[in-house]
């Protein structure tokens, strides 16, 4: 996220996620990741990143190569693989409205919850807005277990290598230490950034 026009903003811890300033002159940075393990994998996570760029308030501006990756959390073998992507956008919208966009398209793919980690058509993660850091339930800033996440590191890395999780530091090194294992870009494929 080094678009230099964009203003930087200095880290903040909020109590309340809407904290942030945040105004049509102000757009801010947010990073967006995209799964999918359920249906035609590419074509709904396609989907989703056009339904983002369709939504006022909201510009992608870049698009990772699609990754196949092992399910993570859950037992070997009990999920199908999934398909991963990151997107950058700048947006106007505040985080909660942003996460709430972002429910309402997994909800226009039809996600269905009904276990923890459970295989879904659609899953859209706040990775990190801007700068913030927040420890709200309703959304945690940056997205608690994206550090921890090759099928997110790997992708957010292509499109953006000097990164930083606000607090826990740059995702090269991150990605560096929990390794790609289980994560494969699919160089047969590919994902559209919106016109
Ligand atoms: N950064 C965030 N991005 C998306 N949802 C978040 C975030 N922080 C908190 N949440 C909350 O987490 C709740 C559960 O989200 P969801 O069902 O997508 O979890 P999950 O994708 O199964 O698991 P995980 O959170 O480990 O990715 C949401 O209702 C949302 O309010
Ligand atoms: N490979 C992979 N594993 C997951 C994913 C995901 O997007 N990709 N999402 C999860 C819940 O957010 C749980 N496990």
């Amino acid at each position: 996220m080094s678009d230099p026009t964009v203003q930087p903003v200095p880290t903040a811890v909020v109590e309340q996620v809407d904290a942030a300033d945040v105004t049509l002159s102000n757009p801010k940075r947010a990073v967006i990741a995209l799964g999918s393990n359920l249906g035609n994998r590419l074509e709904t996570i396609q989907g989703a990143i056009d339904l983002l760029e369709d939504t006022p308030g909201i510009r992608v501006k870049a698009v990772s190569p699609v990754y196949e990756t092992e399910p993570w959390g859950v037992e070997p073998g009990t999920q199908p693989s999934y398909f991963n992507a990151v997107v950058l956008v700048k947006t106007t919208l505040p985080p909660s409205s942003l996460l709430e966009r972002g429910q309402a398209i997994e909800e226009a793919f039809d996600r269905v919850r009904e276990e923890r980690w459970g295989p879904r058509t659609i899953d859209v993660d706040i990775v990190a807005y801007a700068d913030v850091v927040s420890d709200d339930p309703f959304l945690t800033l940056p997205h608690p277990r994206a550090h921890e996440r090759a099928f997110v590191l790997a992708p957010w890395h292509d499109v953006d290598p000097e990164a930083q999780l606000p607090g826990l530091g740059g995702i090269a090194e991150l990605l560096a230490g929990v390794g790609r294992t289980g994560v494969a870009p699919r160089a047969d494929l590919e994902l559209r950034l919106p016109e």
